[in-house]
């Protein structure tokens, strides 16, 4: 082939590579299926058809050109300018000694072993002068701990009598006569434009065929009990409400001897994929550091360690909430050098080693924090992590990808467009497949999980792709909650407070667990204590839950309010998240 002709024939092929990848970039808003989500420089939201061309570019443009913005993932760059590492290094070394993972092993009595994890007193780590979390936060603890002494109980009254008249069924959004029916203190005023509060036909037993249903599959002799659990995730949960499979798994992950351990490719931290003896899998995420240490203040969301405990917290807060959208998590206790070193091989076993404390050590191979000043150490050899029993095999049960509407930007100084757009909700709303059926408000949902748990990084989610658009999201990926207890990032509750949203059943949960008689905190330990490496939640972190859970209430009575024009009290909420002071511009 002449000179020529391999040039053209390298360009014609990269421009049908670049295509493709365009094409599966952009269908990542709609589950790599459906109509395309797009955004015209101005006005509303318009869906792929004659300006798909002009579309496809500005998407391209901001996807591509205005890279940051691509990638939940911060470049190197920018972890570099963060000076990211650095960061690290210093606050371990500034650490009291008791905070530290992986205490030499003539610090015995330091390390927080499961069943002595000896939950602090709520304020001692607080109190002591080397705190590092965000001072804010410090002030914050004493506003809450003032607050609690002086409020009295407030059991949202209105917000029963609302959820009493008012609901509107999920299919009954055409008629917009929401609030025709408004009883109780609200019944003089007019129908509500949208619904608040909507009946959602997740409490149905209809329609709900199971994965082995619609893909037809059959149980072989030698299945396991998570092949089972897999058979019979439905279109609307992953299991039955007290369905047994769910504790027998649970207790399997936490006992059964490992068989193979793998790195698992991809993300940003280090996990492990763990085989059991009993052919059952498990996604691991390693212990970081203890229940009480407090998201660093100079890490943002995206470069926050993750935690261990929040993975199987999450879990259990998702069933409590009656979601039943997460895969079972476990706590478990393990030997590095006796279940993991013996069965790793290849570029993972190269990283393991022994620290100069005398603990046994790995770090993998990752984007971040995979590298010998970062790695995961044991006590000597003790390690806690969350196991989370696996998801179906892909070939078997494929996944939708999903981009989070409410994303973040991922980048340190743009943000994305629901921070600056008030009406961002009415695009959404529009767009498939959020314009009807469940799933707004499972992201509704999605929110006050969200919300509960601090967690700033729900940037895509997932849904079976054999049931279609009409079924849950799954939750998965909870290590960035938990980080801190002082703090209620309003940010989270941004697809509540724009949509004014959310599903009946979760109102009703949530009020059921503000007005108790038990409340959700003592529901989670309840539900917590069980675990081999309980307790899972520093007590800061359980008194947050109940606080974030009148916040929510507060949120959607301020919506009812404001939609029904009644003099409100409450102030509205701020979605921004707080403010940082900018550097000062350079002469
Ligand atoms: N229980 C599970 N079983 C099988 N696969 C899982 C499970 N949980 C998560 N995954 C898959 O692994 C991927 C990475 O998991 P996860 O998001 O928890 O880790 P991560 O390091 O936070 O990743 P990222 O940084 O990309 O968000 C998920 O996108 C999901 O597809
Ligand atoms: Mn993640």
């Amino acid at each position: 082939m002449k000179l020529r002709e391999r040039i053209v024939l390298g360009i014609s092929i990269s421009a049908v590579l670049f295509t493709l990848l365009l094409v599966m970039d952009l269908q990542m808003d709609t589950g790599y299926s459906g109509q395309h989500l797009v955004y015209p420089s101005h006005g509303r939201v318009k869906f792929g058809g004659g300006e798909n061309i002009r579309n496809a570019y500005d998407s391209f443009q901001k996807r591509f050109l205005q890279k940051a913005n691509a990638s939940h993932v911060p470049s190197k760059e920018i972890s570099n300018s963060l000076n990211l590492f650095g960061n690290v290094v210093r606050d371990i070394e500034n650490r009291p000694q008791r905070q530290f993972n992986a205490p030499a092993i003539d610090q015995p009595g330091q390390f927080e072993a499961p069943g002595q994890f000896d939950a602090p007193g709520p304020f001692d780590v607080l109190d002591s002068a080397n705190y590092h979390g965000d001072r804010n936060d410090l002030n914050n603890r004493r506003v809450f701990q003032e607050n609690q002494v002086r409020e009295q109980h407030d059991n949202f009254n209105d917000l029963n009598d609302f959820l009493i008249n008012n609901p509107v069924s999920a299919g009954g959004r055409s008629g917009r006569k929401s609030g025709a029916g408004v009883g109780g203190d609200s019944g003089d005023s007019g129908p509500l434009e949208d619904p608040i509060i909507v009946v959602s036909e997740e409490d149905s037993e209809l329609d709900n065929p199971t994965l082995q249903d619609l893909l037809g599959l059959e149980l072989p002799d030698n299945a396991t009990i998570l092949d089972e659990f897999h058979m019979r995730i439905s279109k609307r949960e992953m299991y039955k409400e007290d369905d047994p499979l769910v504790e027998r798994i649970m207790d399997e992950i936490a006992t059964v001897p490992f068989t193979d351990v793998v790195q698992k490719e991809g993300g940003t931290q280090i996990k492990l994929i763990i085989t059991f003896d009993n052919h059952l899998q498990a996604l691991m995420k390693p212990m970081r550091f203890p229940r009480d240490q407090q998201t660093l203040p100079n890490h943002f969301y995206f470069t926050d360690y993750e935690r261990h405990n929040s993975e199987i917290a999450t879990f259990h807060l998702d069933r409590l909430l009656g979601f039943r959208r997460a895969m079972p998590v476990t706590g478990r206790l393990c030997n590095i050098t006796s279940e993991i070193y013996p069965l790793v091989d290849g570029e993972l076993l190269k990283t393991f080693f022994v620290s100069p404390g005398n603990n046994i050590c790995f770090h993998g191979k990752c984007s971040y924090y995979c590298d010998t000043s970062h790695a995961v150490c044991g006590n000597p050899d003790m390690l806690e992590g969350s196991y989370a029993a696996f998801l179906p095999d892909k070939s078997v049960a494929e996944r939708k990808v999903w981009r989070h509407p409410w994303r973040r930007s991922y980048h340190k100084r743009r943000k994305a467009q629901w921070e600056h757009d008030a009406d961002y909700c009415d695009i959404v709303r529009e767009i498939p497949p959020y314009n009807q059926g469940r799933r707004l408000l499972d992201l509704m949902d999605m929110a006050v999980l969200d919300f509960l748990i601090g967690n700033m990084d729900r940037h895509h989610y997932e849904t079976f792709k054999a049931f279609d658009n009409e079924t849950f999201p799954i939750h998965l990926d909870h290590g960035r909650g938990f980080g801190r207890a002082y703090h209620d990032e309003l940010s989270i509750l941004a697809p509540i407070l724009q949509c004014c949203l959310i599903r009946e059943r979760t109102l009703n949960t949530l009020l059921k667990f503000h007005n108790g008689p038990k409340k959700l905190s003592e529901a989670m330990v309840e539900s917590m204590s069980r675990d081999p490496i309980a307790p899972i939640l520093w007590q800061p972190h359980l008194d947050a839950l109940d606080r974030r859970v009148k916040i929510i209430l507060q949120a959607i009575r301020h919506c009812i309010e404001v939609r029904l024009d009644k003099p409100t009290e409450n102030p509205p909420l701020t979605i921004l998240p707080t403010a940082r002071i900018k550097l000062p511009p350079r002469s």
